[in-house]
């Protein structure tokens, strides 16, 4: 920790010296907290930091030619793979590679878990969140099961015992909470050595005229610095040194909030190792053009998302000769990097990851200390985006897999349109009752009478039966068949392992 006095001469030079004004009316303990942060801010980079912030956010407008939209264009169709393109012995094929990449323990999964949840509205970690299955399983803990199955999958196609180890980026909000519930939750069955959490790093908020704000007397307002943020956190964090050391080859990065995320999906793994890719994203087509996803396209010739809050309006809205969004290639927040790209970007890349600028009401103290919640955006929040990384990419592919199977994210509270808890759950339990169909299952309301199977659930409407399967029976919809084949079930049905084993017999 820096001293007093090495804490005033780094903010003069940055600049920044009114941060101390309240300095006097500090106890011990918080002027020990405030010297603490202070001491991570280098004085040098706070000053690129804030200039940095009021160019990207009021410097000088691009021209017609530098624009966007004139630089934009959708990835060539031939350039993507995917479920819907590709015939059921190919898709075999990928997630037999995917699985044996698996058994060799040569695949982890990482989370980017760092945000507030703001639009939900809940004061915890969104993993912390029960959508209202019947199960009433929160987001980690399906996760953590789909973890612990892909591993029993690959370990008996194999005939040895393998890790998928979990990284999960945290921040100054999620960590100590994250942890927590997991302890509580005994890692959900987890070896709690292959459960890693570290933590992003928080930057500070710059206001208006660029000077930081105090949140408090001796603290300043800051928040996390994006999913991107992935970069700098692994180095920080010496987490590629721990990947190293197990072996680790390839990640599958996603964000917390998709309640369908297959955890290192075998068949996206394997596309991508077959291809010889560094480093990929799965998409799914886009629903309407003002839908919140970002769009994977080219810009000036090199593969990029181009995110939902700086697509022009215009731009998002174009069809092509077929009536079809130009730009369809939605974003899901998976990517797949193999951990050399990952080095690579981690080291000579993450200071030239572009930041991306929001302007935000962040709360400050005035003059004479009094905390002033301003009614208009006065600062300047800087993010870096996760898939900022893509132009340094050698080979980069592109996996297109159905909505309906794995993107319903959970973004806001119920009450708003779209990816709510009510759609996140209506999505899960439809693929289930799905699941269960296919292999054979009739369905039986409590009066003992048969449910016609319905097809085409949408989002707006719950699925005729409640159907929940856990993912320690059945990752994917495999291995159903031989339990529910020809049987009738009655809604509510939950098919956990003790059902399982009671259905086998
Ligand atoms: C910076 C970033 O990763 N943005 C992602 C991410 O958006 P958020 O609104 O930040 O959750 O998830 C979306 C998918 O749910 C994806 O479409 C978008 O591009």
């Amino acid at each position: 920790m820096i001293t007093f006095e090495e804490a005033r001469t780094r903010l003069d030079t940055a600049g920044q010296s009114h941060l101390l004004r309240f300095w006097t009316d500090l106890n011990e303990e918080e002027k020990n907290r405030f010297l603490t942060e202070l001491s991570v801010l280098d004085p040098e980079e706070l000053q690129d930091h804030c200039k940095g912030a009021i160019k990207a956010a009021f410097g000088r407008q691009l021209s017609a030619e530098e624009s966007l939209d004139q630089l934009m264009e959708p990835v060539p169709p031939e350039f993507i793979g995917g479920v819907k393109r590709s015939d059921q012995q190919t898709l075999q094929e990928w997630e037999n590679e995917g699985i044996l990449q698996i058994s060799q323990n040569k695949v982890a999964v990482l989370l980017l878990a760092g945000g507030q949840g703001t639009r939900l509205g809940v004061p915890y970690p969104k993993g912390m969140y029960s959508v209202g299955l019947p199960s009433k399983k929160t987001l980690y803990r399906i996760q953590a099961e789909r973890i612990r199955k892909v591993q029993e999958l690959a370990a008996t196609k194999h005939g040895s015992k393998c890790t998928v180890p979990w990284y999960i980026m945290t921040s100054e909000f999620t960590l100590e909470p994250t942890e927590r519930f997991f302890r509580e939750n005994r890692y959900f069955g987890l070896e709690p050595s292959n459960v890693l959490m570290f933590e992003q790093r928080m930057i500070p908020a710059v206001a208006y005229d660029g000077k930081l704000l105090l949140e408090q007397k001796g603290k300043i307002a800051m928040a996390p610095d994006g999913n991107g943020g992935l970069y700098r956190a692994l180095l920080d964090n010496q987490v590629l040194e721990d990947m190293e050391r197990r072996g680790v080859e390839y990640l599958h990065v996603y964000c917390v909030d998709n309640i369908l995320v297959k955890m290192a999906d075998p068949v996206f793994i394997g596309f991508c190792v077959k291809k010889g890719a560094d480093c990929g994203a799965k998409v799914v087509e886009k629903a309407f053009p003002e839908e919140p996803v970002g769009v994977v396209c080219r810009v000036g010739g090199v593969y990029q998302v181009v995110e939902y809050s700086e697509i022009p309006a215009e731009t998002a809205q174009l069809r092509n000769a077929a009536g079809e969004l130009l730009y369809s290639a939605g974003n899901i927040c998976n990517h797949f990097f193999t951990r050399d790209f990952l080095c690579n970007v981690a080291q000579s890349f993450h200071r030239e990851l572009k930041q991306h600028v929001a302007l935000k009401k962040v709360p400050f103290l005035d003059e004479d200390g009094n905390l002033v919640k301003p009614t208009k955006p006065n600062a300047i929040k800087m993010e870096k985006y996760v898939f900022d990384v893509f132009q340094f990419s050698k080979k980069f592919v592109v996996f297109e897999v159905l909505r309906e199977e794995e993107f319903s994210p959970l973004k806001n509270a119920d009450g708003a349109r779209l990816d709510t808890p009510t759609t996140a759950r209506r999505s899960l339990l439809a693929q289930h009752y799905r699941w269960a169909l296919a292999a054979g299952a009739h369905f039986l309301n409590r009066q003992g009478e048969i449910i016609q199977p319905t097809s085409g659930i949408s989002q707006d409407e719950d699925p005729p039966v409640l159907c929940e399967i856990s993912p320690l029976v059945s990752y994917f919809g495999e291995a159903l068949e031989p339990l529910l084949k020809n049987k009738s079930i009655t809604s509510p049905f939950i098919l956990d392992e003790t059902e399982a084993e009671k259905l086998k017999n």
